[in-house]
């Protein structure tokens, strides 16, 4: 059993603890006997009782479960860890079995995430073998996220509580399975919270990348990665729709710019070490289980509040809008992404030959002003909503937002087909029953 342990909401490594290594008992007792006791038969006696305690510590405490502290306003300043053991591998490799024909073995990053849930459950269905890592942070209500992970063990996914800076974890994967792809879907998200919290984003976007990419180029078969880029690369960019080919070096947020860094990186390990990279650039993605940070859903919760929600406007009245795209459209797209992934061609850390390295936009085609947006919620819900029109902050918001998609649709065979009208009715109605108390039953 191994444990890892973080202090306050970012979701880190640092300590571990390790029951082999001992060297602050020794030097503890070095200065007991230095301090009390002369005799070598009193200090080897003082030792093993010491010892003994710190053996009896350790095997008593429990090795399934993570012990998350009872008080929940402690929960959000410390999150233990908890993996490993003979059960804990049989659960793994049971998630990760292939069951269909010509079906691929993939581990998903964030799978308690929003479109980490919808993905990995579109694997498990198809026949997939998908094992799911998550670490809970608390970045949003946890419970969601919980609440997604009882939905994914019902399917048969299990998604192990753990965080992908934990290289020994991730190591420890591989071992227990050779993965054929990583979905990898864990980050920091959010455009305007990077202000608040920047480090977040850096050790989750770019530590968080490169410590998975780290084991991925060094495990033999070396899988192929498709990972979550963002549209916010395109940043201050004016000229529409958004093409892979355009500029992507004046991001407006610390998000985008990780984002954007991790594109790079990608590259890096792509040419050192031949590992097979995809990165899909997600437009706004909302629907079902979706993120509470996001604007269509606290806008749904505050207009059922009756609470004011504040509605951006760009210079000179200017619209702002967003190409909104429905999780059914993503999971589509990631699913084709993976299934065209050629294989990584290095193994052992040593690159073989040349691998594949590509970018896609992933967006509906069709931005719709965020006016718009509420007006559509206003007709579903039955509420009107008291807006507050207010100037667009410049907190890393951009004013718009449209992919040109002909790439993914020649190479992935990509065709969003949800409006924005469709694709919120169907969130309105989880929400609705997700928090009316049917929590469990919404699906
Ligand atoms: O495509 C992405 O890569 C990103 O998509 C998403 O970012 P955004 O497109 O900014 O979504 P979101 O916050 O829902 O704001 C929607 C609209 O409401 C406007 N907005 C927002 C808040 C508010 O109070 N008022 C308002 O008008 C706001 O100006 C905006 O026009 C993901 O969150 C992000 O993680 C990333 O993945």
């Amino acid at each position: 059993m191994k444990q890892m342990s973080h202090l306050d909401n970012i979701p880190s490594t640092p300590g571990k603890f390790k029951m082999d290594k001992s060297p602050f008992i020794h030097h503890h007792h070095g200065r007991l006997r230095w301090q009390w006791h002369s005799s070598l038969a009193k200090l080897t006696f003082w030792s093993f009782l010491f010892l003994g305690l710190i053996f009896l510590f350790f095997f008593r405490s429990p090795s399934s479960s993570s012990p998350l502290p009872s008080d929940p306003s402690r929960r959000s300043l410390r999150h233990t860890y908890s993996w490993g053991g003979p059960a804990w591998e049989k659960r793994v490799r049971s998630s990760a079995r292939v069951r269909s024909r010509n079906g691929i073995s993939v581990l998903v990053t964030g799978a308690a995430g929003f479109v980490g849930t919808h993905v990995s459950s579109a694997l498990k269905r198809r026949g997939d073998g998908v094992l799911g890592l998550d670490n809970f942070n608390d970045y949003y209500d946890p419970s969601l996220k919980r609440a997604r992970q009882a939905l994914l063990e019902r399917t048969g996914v299990f998604v192990v509580d753990g965080d992908i800076n934990d290289s020994d974890l991730l190591k420890k994967l591989f071992e227990v399975v050779p993965f054929t792809h990583v979905m990898h879907l864990a980050a920091q998200a959010g455009v305007r919270y990077a202000m608040e919290n920047p480090s977040s984003y850096v050790h989750s976007n770019i530590a968080g990348l490169v410590s998975l990419l780290e084991v991925c180029k060094e495990v033999n078969p070396q899988p192929a990665i498709v990972w979550a880029s963002s549209s916010s690369v395109y940043g201050l960019n004016s000229k529409v729709p958004f093409s892979e080919r355009d500029r992507t070096d004046q991001p407006a947020s610390l998000y985008a710019a990780t984002k954007k860094a991790g594109e790079e990186i990608a590259h890096t390990y792509n040419h050192i070490y031949g590992l097979s990279l995809t990165g899909l650039r997600f437009f706004t993605v909302y629907g079902p289980w979706g993120r509470p940070d996001m604007a269509y859903f606290f806008f749904t919760r505050d207009i059922l509040k009756g609470k004011a929600i504040s509605i951006f406007e760009a210079a000179n009245h200017g619209t702002v809008a967003r190409d909104f795209t429905y999780i059914d459209d993503i999971v589509k797209g990631c699913l084709a992404a993976l299934d065209t992934a050629e294989k990584s061609t290095g193994s052992g850390g040593k690159k073989k030959g040349r691998a594949q390295l590509r970018v896609f936009n992933l967006g509906n085609t069709s931005p719709v002003p965020v006016s718009d947006l509420v007006s559509i919620l206003e007709r579903l819900l039955k509420v009107k909503a008291k807006r507050n029109i207010m100037k667009l902050p410049r907190n890393g918001d951009v004013q718009f937002t449209h992919a040109n998609i002909s790439l993914a649709q020649r190479e992935l065979g990509y065709k969003p087909t949800t409006d924005l009208q469709t694709g919120l009715k169907k969130f309105v109605r989880w929400y609705l029953s997700y928090y009316s108390g049917g929590k469990k039953a919404a699906g």
